[in-house]
């Protein structure tokens, strides 16, 4: 361990590991890789054997896609503004906190944070459940201008484009727990 680790990588685990996981423990270690959303992974759990991650991954996104409108946008309801309240108290969960980070959000200047405060809120009161991006695959000034321009979407084009930012965090979120060079 260097001195920059905050604490020890957990160890990757082997697919056949995860295939072989009691529903308990497989919701323990899957239940955030949507956020606040442990129903996907007691529902994904069902379609065990897995052959790899992205087997596992395809499960997570067939569940996500099969959703009604309304089930779509619930599931994007379960996660916290960018740069938002919850952000600044310190409330995220360590992983929005880690992918937040990594986009720069934690350096937002002043005028910044008011220009995404703003957006967010307009997006929210437009279409009544919170702007998601994959933070991992952008930075700040990319989230910025993303937000600004997806405002002018309709709701239903927004519910299916968050969804597929909720799929490209969740197959992040999955290859930081699951070995993806293990095969079945
Ligand atoms: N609102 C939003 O996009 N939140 C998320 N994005 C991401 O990469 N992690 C999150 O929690």
């Amino acid at each position: 361990m260097t001195k920059h680790d905050k604490k020890p990588r957990m160890s990757l685990k082997p697919i056949s590991v995860v295939n072989s996981m009691s529903y308990e423990d497989f919701i323990s270690l899957f239940g955030n890789v949507i956020e606040h959303c442990s129903l996907c992974a007691a529902a994904v759990w069902r379609d065990r054997p897995f052959s790899d991650v992205n087997s596992l991954h395809k499960s997570f996104c067939q569940f996500a896609d099969q959703l009604p409108i309304g089930g779509k946008e619930g599931i994007l309801r379960l996660h916290p503004d960018l740069a938002g309240r919850l952000a600044m108290s310190g409330g995220l969960t360590n992983e929005s906190t880690k992918e937040q980070q990594s986009a720069g959000l934690n350096t937002l200047t002043d005028q910044e944070k008011k220009t995404m405060h703003h957006l967010n809120q307009q997006y929210k009161q437009k279409f009544g459940f919170p702007f998601v991006i994959c933070a991992r695959e952008n930075k700040k000034e990319a989230i910025l201008t993303g937000l600004e321009r997806r405002l002018n979407n309709s709701g239903e084009t927004e519910a299916v484009t968050g969804v597929e930012e909720v799929k490209k965090i969740c197959r992040l979120r999955l290859l930081d727990i699951v070995d993806s060079s293990s095969k079945l």
